[in-house]
């Protein structure tokens, strides 16, 4: 490329020196769309990341490399997973000639579910994000699942003749991880959780055992916060993490919210 560049005498304003004496914590690239295949337990599959790359740059130095983001997007060949992704957050930063960066992956992953009674097949959409994060020589990793489930309102159940009001939640999983984790087991710590976990295809035998399966198992969204904490808090693989839950309460026209990180 430098070469090319000495040929065509294309001046690499980039590289020129700054005199202002302020160091740059992060800049890069933003919201660059790009195709990418997942490692989801043994299965590889294809999806589109929206990434947010970005390196430190020192103060004497002007700009960065803002192609070799991309360039090292281009490049990546195994499916990303926690290797993977560690082996390769170290790789851009060595292309970028940088000590400290941030990678960020924004996309919709599928897990193929069984209906609870008549076993028909279909895939829930999950939303996934990969974070790695190296600053003051301390490299982190955190994965992130957004899972769909159904919740019923222990309060609504107790004081009701009939019914009890429920609704779609989604609880937000962030988790450190010092070790690989899967994703179908951060989707389980949530749907194993809820009132219920949700399918895509219902047949009406399914439709009855999730109403009556939720009605058996009612859940406050705090309550559902703390048990996706529980279960967090027993994994040695996990160090710090946040849990978010919204509810899309169906009694009003706005989300009941509960948080806890550690
Ligand atoms: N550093 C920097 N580059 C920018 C910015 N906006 C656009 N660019 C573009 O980034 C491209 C150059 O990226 P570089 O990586 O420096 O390209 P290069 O010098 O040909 O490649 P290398 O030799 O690998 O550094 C050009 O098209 C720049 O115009 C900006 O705000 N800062």
């Amino acid at each position: 490329m430098s070469n090319l560049k000495d040929a065509l005498h294309i001046p690499d304003t980039q590289s020129e020196r700054d005199e202002r004496h302020l160091a740059i914590q992060r800049v890069g690239v933003k919201d660059v769309r790009y195709p990418v295949e997942l490692r989801i337990g043994r299965a590889v599959l294809p999806t589109v990341a929206q990434w947010d790359l970005d390196v430190a740059l020192p103060a004497e130095q002007k700009g960065t490399h803002m192609s070799r983001f991309v360039a090292w997007l281009d490049a990546i060949e195994a499916p990303l997973d926690f290797t993977s992704l560690r082996n390769g957050f170290d790789s851009m930063l060595e292309k970028l000639h940088a000590n400290e960066g941030r990678i960020e992956a924004r996309f919709p992953f599928f897990l193929r579910k069984r209906a609870p009674v008549s076993g028909v097949e279909s895939l829930l959409e999950y939303q996934g994000r990969w974070i790695a994060e190296k600053r003051s020589g301390v490299t982190a990793l955190w994965a992130e699942a957004v899972v769909p489930v159904k919740s019923l309102c222990p309060c609504s159940k107790e004081i009701s003749d009939y019914g009890a009001h429920n609704q779609r939640s989604h609880v937000t999983i962030r988790v450190e991880l010092k070790e690989a984790i899967e994703w179908t087991e951060l989707v389980r710590f949530a749907e194993e959780s809820a009132s219920s976990e949700i399918w895509p295809m219902l047949k009406r035998a399914d439709e009855k055992w999730v109403t009556e399966r939720a009605y058996e198992n009612p859940k406050f969204v705090e309550d559902l916060v703390r048990d996706v904490a529980l279960r967090l808090n027993a994994d040695s693989r996990i160090g710090r993490y946040s849990v978010d839950v919204e509810n899309f309460e169906s009694i009003h026209a706005h989300s009941a919210y509960a948080r806890i990180e550690r």
